[in-house]
């Protein structure tokens, strides 16, 4: 999977604070949170990952508690390593952190007026309400014959291609997503505008983050294209173009068929009408066609980051698997059809095992950073305006502390069955899509689909470990997570084989079992 340019933009943040020249704050006598030890001017410029990031704190925080303090060159970090730390701060205290970090480089491609990128304020506030106007858990809704239609498509690939997941699985999250913004359907795995878009993504990832001057020295936006050395700058010209242009194109396409009155329900065209309308005051039009592309880019790596991990998770536990048939089996057989997001309600442990899916790995365990406005204090200890706040959503009293989840490293979608008397325990849904103002506006979009995408392919298939080709027995493979802004299993095999003729009958609409 490649990485998309969220990801890079925030790398780009942290490690542009790695290099960047502060101003180095003169030490007061305030205190600051503890962390670990500082070297001279450069702080902990020596000591900070680079990648793995949420495992480091994660055994910082052990040393140091839940609130961590470095500094890289005088650029304050703050490393929040507990979900009452983040819900104080980020929440109730949202006001002061809910902007976001900048990069030169980011600005010269344009997508510093990208949703995710933009700091708090005047212009975000108009774009991220139009988001979230369409993504409330009533209006998403509308678009829950887009998520059936693409899990269905999902579930008839592997009648053909059993041992191809992987293609099928991009192709499920891509295909879904761009349905969902633009109303346009994927019909190949090598779809132009799908391509296009990745490339885009590629040219955005191509220069690495921070080890561009312009990064810390931002004047040198403005060297000509031909100086030696200053090749990003026609880079940054030829991904801004680029992106200009797909939005440009993916746009048309949506006024075209609402033209013709042919155009399919989609984000897009809604959005087109309200603007029409007068409904979106604030935003122009050239937003509001970046929102439409940034939803895409958003949407799609994080979704099928957590369908990979289910998938990882459920040929190390065919035990879930089992579970949940019997109590899909007993659904369809009352029903003689698979389960739709209507019966959701009447399918809990399929609900379990997607929190599960979500504990076990955060698909972004460090969140998109934060950064306060002005100083703070949190519990005697001093926060500096300006700071980069990373929350550890992976750990801190969140998905992987042992007092919170016992037995943090097992698969355990039991863990969710509330019985009579127990305490509540924490919704891993509640965290994994960041905190207060910030927080992921796509996040009922995303639960919607995941839970359909398991409910149907463990109603047909048995997810199953591949074979070995000298010894014909089952390996299993190594469950591996890569290391970025957004994680994922590293590539393993698996087979999706057909539970039986009668319930692949099901997919092609044969009811009884
Ligand atoms: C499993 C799937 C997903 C996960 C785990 C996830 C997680 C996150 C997280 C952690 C953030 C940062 C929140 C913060 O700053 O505190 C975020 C932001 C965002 N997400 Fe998601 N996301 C997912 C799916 C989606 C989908 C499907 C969409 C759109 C269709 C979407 C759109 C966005 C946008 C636009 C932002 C930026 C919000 C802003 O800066 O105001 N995400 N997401």
């Amino acid at each position: 999977m490649d990485s998309l340019p969220i990801n890079k933009y925030v790398a780009t943040a942290v490690v542009a604070s790695l290099l960047y020249v502060g101003i180095c704050r003169r030490r007061t006598s305030k205190v600051y949170p503890p962390g670990p030890p500082a070297d001279l001017i450069i702080g902990h410029a020596r000591v900070f990952p680079l990648e793995y990031f949420h495992t480091v704190f994660a055994d910082w925080g052990k040393k140091f508690g839940n609130i961590i303090y470095v500094h890289i060159l005088g650029r304050p970090i703050v490393i929040i390593n507990s979900l009452d730390v983040a819900r104080e701060l980020l929440e109730k205290r949202g006001v002061n952190y809910s902007d976001r970090p900048t990069s030169t480089l980011y600005d010269m491609m344009n997508w510093s007026r990208a949703i995710f990128c933009l700091p708090y304020g005047d212009r975000w506030r108009p774009l991220r309400r139009m988001i979230a106007e369409k993504f409330t858990p009533t209006a998403v809704k509308t678009f829950f014959p887009v998520i059936e239609t693409e899990v269905n498509d999902f579930l008839r690939r592997f009648e053909s291609d059993p041992l191809g997941y992987k293609t099928n699985m991009h192709r499920l999250f891509s295909s879904m997503t761009i349905n969902l913004v633009y109303g346009y359907r994927v019909t190949t795995d090598n779809d132009p505008y799908v391509a296009s878009i990745e490339h885009a993504a590629y040219l955005t990832a191509k220069y690495t983050p921070g080890a561009v001057p312009v990064d810390f020295l931002p004047i040198l936006r403005f060297l000509p294209a031909w100086f030696p050395g200053a090749g990003f700058v026609s880079h940054a010209k030829e991904t801004d173009v680029l992106i200009q242009g797909l939005c440009d194109e993916l746009n048309g396409i949506v006024t075209k068929q609402r033209t013709a009155g042919t155009a399919a329900p989609s984000l897009m065209a809604q959005w087109q009408e309200d603007y029409e309308n007068s409904e979106l005051p604030g935003v122009s039009y050239e937003d509001l066609k970046l929102t439409g592309f940034c939803t895409y880019v958003a949407g799609v790596e994080t979704t099928e980051s957590t369908l990979l991990t289910f998938f990882i998770m459920i040929i190390h536990h065919p035990e879930v698997a089992k579970a949940a048939q019997i109590e899909l089996d007993a659904f369809i057989a009352e029903e003689g059809r698979l389960p739709s997001l209507q019966d959701r309600p009447r399918l809990p442990y399929i609900d379990c095992i997607l929190k599960e899916t979500f504990r076990a790995s955060s698909p972004a365990p460090m969140s998109i950073p934060h950064v306060s406005q002005n100083d703070d204090e949190y519990e005697g200890m001093f926060i500096p305006g300006g700071s980069m706040i990373m929350s550890n959503i992976w750990y801190g009293n969140m998905m992987n502390d042992e007092s919170v989840y016992p037995s943090p490293s097992d698969f355990n979608p039991e863990r969710f069955i509330q019985k009579d008397g127990d305490a509540p325990i924490l919704d891993p849904t509640d965290v994994v899509f960041g905190f207060g103002r910030r927080i992921c506006p796509g996040r009922h979009f995303a639960d919607s689909a995941l839970w359909l995408a398991i409910a149907s392919v463990l109603s047909v298939y048995d997810i199953l470990p591949p074979i070995h080709p000298k010894t014909g027995k089952e390996v299993l493979p190594k469950i591996e997570f890569t290391s970025a802004v957004t994680i994922h299993p590293k590539p393993f095999d698996c087979r999706v084989i057909p539970r039986s003729a009668k319930h692949l009958a099901l997919l092609h609409g044969a009811g009884d079992l």
